[in-house]
């Protein structure tokens, strides 16, 4: 769901295409599943479907990571665990700080499945003197004023924007000077970043207005088939035994 905007080239240094790091988290999301319900192994095809993706892309993704999988007993769960992780650097706990603490940016703290997953919610941060000091998921919120220094103090690259649009610039800019390298926006607006910056894109109305193409295509399709059907002129009766097939009208032996 996120959408990239990122200054590093379509493959990465090691060989691993952008669009196969896409895909490692899903692959491992599915895996991490696996693993809590202990599976000890698991073919292509069924992960593949538990993650989403198509099994052929799935092996040559996992070719990229040196794992081929055992004919007939599939991969390791806890070791493609490992060696995902490992490739998306998740073996290491990330500092991560939220700016703007309003609806979205608390329930981002709130939200449990950070930590889980290696990024630990270093500090909360906000503009609003009335907020500095309060507890937001068991943090106290700190001012913008310290920015720089949280950053510095935490050794944090990961920054998340989680502010009204007219304000996120200004705040990727500070993040960026004070050290972060990679942000995720909610803001729904377009970041300009300096070379070597990494910037992911959240927008779940973007997503919406997908489904609502998707949706306004299938009514028509609809509506297509519908109006086809009622273009359908009856079937003649076929000159013969008179009597109607199963179907009532349809006769039981079709002319040639
Ligand atoms: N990506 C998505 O799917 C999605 C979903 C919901 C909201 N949003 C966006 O997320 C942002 C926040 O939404 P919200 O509903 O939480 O808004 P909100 O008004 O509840 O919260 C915004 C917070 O940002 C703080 N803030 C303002 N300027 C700041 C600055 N310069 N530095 C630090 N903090 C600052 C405010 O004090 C406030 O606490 C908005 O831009 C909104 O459009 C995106």
């Amino acid at each position: 769901m996120a959408t990239g905007r990122t200054h590093r080239p379509a493959t990465r240094s090691r060989g691993i295409p952008e669009a196969t790091v896409a895909r490692l988290p899903l692959y491992l999301r599915a895996l991490t599943g696996l693993s809590e319900r202990s599976v000890p192994t698991v073919s292509s095809e069924e992960l593949a479907a538990a993650a989403g993706v198509n099994s052929a892309k799935l092996r040559k993704d996992f070719s990229y990571l040196g794992s081929y999988g055992t004919r007939g007993v599939g991969y390791d769960v806890e070791y493609l665990v490992y060696q995902i992780s490992r490739e998306l650097g998740l073996t290491q706990d990330w500092p991560v700080v939220i700016v703007g603490i309003g609806n979205l940016g608390a329930a981002l703290a709130n939200y449990g499945g950070f930590a889980s997953r290696g990024f630990r919610v270093a500090a909360l941060i906000d503009a609003d003197p009335a907020m500095a000091g309060k507890p937001v998921a068991g943090m106290p919120v700190q001012h913008t004023d310290d920015l720089e220094k949280i950053i510095s103090e935490n050794g944090v690259s990961i920054g998340v924007i989680a502010t009204p649009a007219g304000a996120a610039q200004q705040v990727c800019d500070r993040l960026v000077a004070a050290g972060v390298t990679s942000i995720l926006n909610f803001a729904p607006t377009v970041l300009s970043v300096p070379e070597g910056v990494d910037v992911r894109k959240v927008d779940l109305s973007i997503e919406l207005q997908i489904l609502a193409f998707h949706e306004q295509r299938k009514a028509g399709e609809e509506a297509a088939v519908a109006e086809a059907a009622a273009a359908v002129v009856p079937p003649v009766r076929a000159a013969g035994n008179g009597r109607k097939g199963p179907d009532g009208d349809m006769p039981a032996v079709m002319p040639a």
